[in-house]
This record gives C-alpha cells, sequence and structure tokens, in this order.
C-alpha cells in the first residue's frame, strides 16, 4: 500500500546507532513543549530509515496522523466503494474528526517515536549469528522468513553420509515447526550435490551385509518420508549438478531454481542400483514415461535447460546472477500470506500422500535388495578404486 509522503522506503539502510540516537531524541521531544514541525519533519525522515515494515494497519495511522498535521480535518469526498486503498486510506483520516494539528503532529511523532526504538532493537544479526548451532554437515540459517539448509562438504561435492540424511531430516523436522514461510535446500561450493556418499557402502563385516542393507532402505524411507510429509513451501536451489537421490526428490519439491551450470544426473543403472526419492512415479508424471526412462534406466544426464523443458525444474538463471536473481525471488515468495501458502501446498500434496508413501515403501525393498547384488558393488568398487567416474 503506498502512502505518498508519509510511508516510503521502508529498506532504505540507515546504522542501528544513528537510529536509536534518533529514536531517544524523539522520545526526548515528548516534553510538556509538544511535538515542534521540525521533530515532525525528522519523524519523517525517521519513518523512510524503518527496517521493518510496520504493517498496512499503522501505516494507515500514519497517513491519517500526516494528512491532518498537513491539511486538517478530512474534508475530500470519499472514494468509490471499489477504490479500496484509497477508500482505507480517506476512512483513517476521516476517523480523526476535528483532533488538533498539533495533538495531530504530536501523535505522529509519538508513533515514529515508538516504531522506531522497536525497529531499532530488531535489526539484522550477522550471518554468523543466524546460523542454527547443532549441525556438522549442514549450515542451516534462518532470514526474512526463509529456512535455508545448505549442504557443507564442498570438497566431496557434497556427497550424502548416513549423518548428512539424518541432519537434513533433523533441520526439515525443526524448520517445519519454525516461523518461516519457504524452506530451502541447496549445497555449498562447485555442486548441488553427487548424491549417495559410495562410502556409506565401505567398511561393512562380511556378516553385516543384510542388516546394513535393511538400515540403509529404513533410513532412505525415513529420509524421503520427510519430503513427502513436509507442510511448507520447499525450495530447491541448484546451485551446480546434481546427482542420484538429490535428483530424484525434486519431485517432491515445489519450486526448482537451477544455475544454468547444473546438470541433472541419475546413473541408477550404472551403479547396478534402482529409482528411489518417489521418482519412479513423479517422473513419468512430470516429464512422461519416455522422457523419465531415459533418465532412470539409461542414465541420461539432462542440462539445466533440457530438465526446465521437461518440468523438472522451475526456472534456469545464468550462473553469473543466479544468486541474486533467486534469493530476490524468494524473498518477494516469503512475503505472501503465510497461511494461504502452507494451506494450498497441504491441499496439493495430499491428494497424493498415500500414494507417494506406497511408492516409496516399494522402491526401498527393491534397493534393499540392489545393494547387496554383485552389480552394484562392483560399481562401488570400481568408484572407490578410481576406475570409474559418472
Ligand atoms: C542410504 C541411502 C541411499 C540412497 C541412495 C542413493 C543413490 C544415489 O545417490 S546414486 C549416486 C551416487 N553418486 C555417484 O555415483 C557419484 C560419484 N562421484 C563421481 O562420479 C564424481 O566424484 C563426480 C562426477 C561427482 C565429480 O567428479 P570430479 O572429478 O569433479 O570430482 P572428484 O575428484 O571425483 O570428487 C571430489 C571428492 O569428492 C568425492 N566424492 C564425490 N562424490 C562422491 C560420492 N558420491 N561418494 C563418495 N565420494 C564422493 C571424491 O571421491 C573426491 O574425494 P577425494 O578428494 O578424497 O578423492
Amino acid at each position: 500500500m503506498a502512502m505518498a509522503g508519509a510511508v516510503r522506503c521502508w529498506r532504505l539502510g540507515a546504522g542501528p546507532s544513528s537510529l536509536q540516537i534518533q529514536a531517544l531524541s524523539l522520545h526526548m521531544s515528548k516534553t510538556a513543549m509538544g511535538a515542534s514541525q521540525k521533530d515532525f519533519e525528522s519523524a519523517m525522515n525517521q519513518v523512510k530509515l524503518l527496517k521493518k515494515d510496520p504493517g498496512n494497519e499503522v501505516k494507515l495511522k500514519l497517513y491519517a496522523l500526516y494528512k491532518q498535521t498537513t491539511e486538517g480535518p478530512c474534508n475530500t469526498p470519499r472514494p468509490g466503494v471499489f477504490d479500496l486503498i484509497n477508500k482505507a486510506k480517506w476512512d483513517a483520516w476521516n476517523a480523526l474528526g476535528n483532533l488538533p494539528k498539533e495533538t495531530a503532529r504530536q501523535n505522529y511523532v509519538d508513533l515514529v517515536s515508538d516504531l522506531s526504538s522497536s525497529d531499532s532493537s530488531s535489526q539484522v544479526k550477522p550471518e554468523a549469528d543466524r546460523k542454527q548451532p547443532g549441525y556438522e554437515t549442514l549450515v542451516v540459517t534462518s532470514e526474512d522468513s526463509i529456512t535455508k539448509i545448505m549442504m557443507n562438504r564442498p570438497a566431496k561435492k557434497n556427497a550424502l553420509t548416513v549423518q548428512m540424511y539424518r541432519e537434513i531430516m533433523l533441520a526439515l523436522e525443526a524448520a517445519s515447526k519454525d516461523d518461516s514461510t519457504l524452506i530451502v535446500l541447496t549445497g555449498n561450493g562447485d555442486y548441488y550435490s553427487s548424491g549417495n556418499d559410495l562410502m556409506n557402502f565401505m567398511n561393512i563385516p562380511p556378516g553385516e551385509m543384510e542388516k546394513e542393507a535393511k538400515n540403509g532402505a529404513i533410513l532412505l524411507r525415513d529420509f524421503v518420508g520427510c519430503f513427502i510429509d513436509f507442510p511448507k513451501p520447499l525450495v530447491a536451489v541448484i546451485n551446480g549438478p546434481a546427482v542420484g537421490i538429490s535428483v530424484t526428490i525434486l519431485g517432491l519439491f515445489d519450486l526448482v531454481y537451477a544455475s544454468d551450470r547444473a546438470t541433472f544426473h541419475t546413473p541408477f543403472t550404472h551403479l547396478g542400483q534402482s529409482p528411489e526419492g518417489c521418482s519412479s512415479y513423479t517422473f513419468p508424471k512430470i516429464m512422461g514415461q519416455a522422457k523419465a526412462a531415459e533418465m532412470l534406466m539409461f542414465g541420461k544426464k539432462l542440462t539445466a535447460r533440457e530438465a526446465c523443458a521437461q518440468g523438472l525444474v522451475t526456472e534456469v538463471f545464468p550462473d553469473s546472477t543466479f544468486q541474486k536473481e533467486v534469493w530476490t525471488r524468494l524473498k518477494a515468495y516469503s512475503k505472501l500470506p503465510r497461511n494461504a501458502l502452507h494451506i494450498s501446498k497441504q491441499s496439493i500434496r495430499n491428494l497424493e500422500k498415500e500414494k507417494l508413501h506406497a511408492v516409496n515403501a516399494g522402491e526401498n525393498s527393491v534397493l534393499q535388495e540392489r545393494w547387496l547384488s554383485d552389480e552394484c558393488m562392483n560399481a562401488v568398487v570400481s568408484f572407490l578404486s578410481r576406475k570409474a567416474k559418472l
């Protein structure tokens, strides 16, 4: 809602200390003498420096007091019934009746002073302060109503260890309960993620293979289950190549933004494995049977633009401007009415939830067998002995 003169430019920068000093001086002006024209002008400038949007109700109050101070009681005709914004502004001004200009000026100065005080106590914290503690393989931060979960093993291309699967589940669980509107999953470094860490298959004593395969299937079921059940909009910010499970679960996200440097690769057959992440169901639905088969069965690697053309990716951005463009977009989306957004997400997902859980269970029991196969073991040994790479 734009209100000329009274309320503009909430995001113009000002150091917290200068805000505090000005807030204090405005408070001090609330003495018996009443607010002067200079105080009023200073308050108008102060409004432009507020970092936190005070909300429409307060903006209307400010607008009304501004008009009353500068023009006196409202004497213009009421805007038409469909001119909602101007009608709301007129109503707020008109409600002040015959309030004297001096009192309106004082009230305006007092209101701005209160807003400035609460604004300066909620200044943006530095990145290090926003980082949530307790994660070793992730960096989790919350800002602008967005919780960002960043996979943080760049030297290993963000390959997913058992600990990382568990930490992502914990971070999702916490994010489902925090006050964020959107949740973002992304990667640190040049890769989004190279998929399952193939070291997860190593160092298993000979007699323990079946038990470990079973544990792996349970971990995978729970991991994918978290994405199926997640109640808020999930956004993948694909900063570079994505492999294996980091690709398949994209079918469970609400938005997928990719750098034009990203690629999408599911080389399951080469690895003696089979699709997971509900991709055996979501991919044919998203891109059609033929394209899904080429990816999931024959391991065709897609460029970001191909993945976008096939509906797996929402939008592709040039790598040079990727972060800036994506985060600007997400910050705008995070201001949408939170409850409406979450209810829409849940309505869409609820239609499919039961089916997705059944698909997840089915895929995992097939994979549990695959992990015990010679084809899978040979592929892992080849990679680890550096004979094979994707
Ligand atoms: C329990 C749940 C199970 C869920 C199952 C999911 C299925 C999948 O996700 S299948 C996909 C598995 N992923 C792969 O097969 C990728 C294997 N990695 C590669 O082919 C290559 O590393 C690469 C193409 C991703 C990158 O090649 P590049 O030459 O650029 O870099 P590298 O020198 O190979 O990698 C750097 C460093 O990172 C290690 N690394 C990378 N990816 C993995 C991985 N997936 N598992 C284990 N380690 C990985 C790589 O070994 C290097 O480590 P060192 O520097 O120590 O040699």
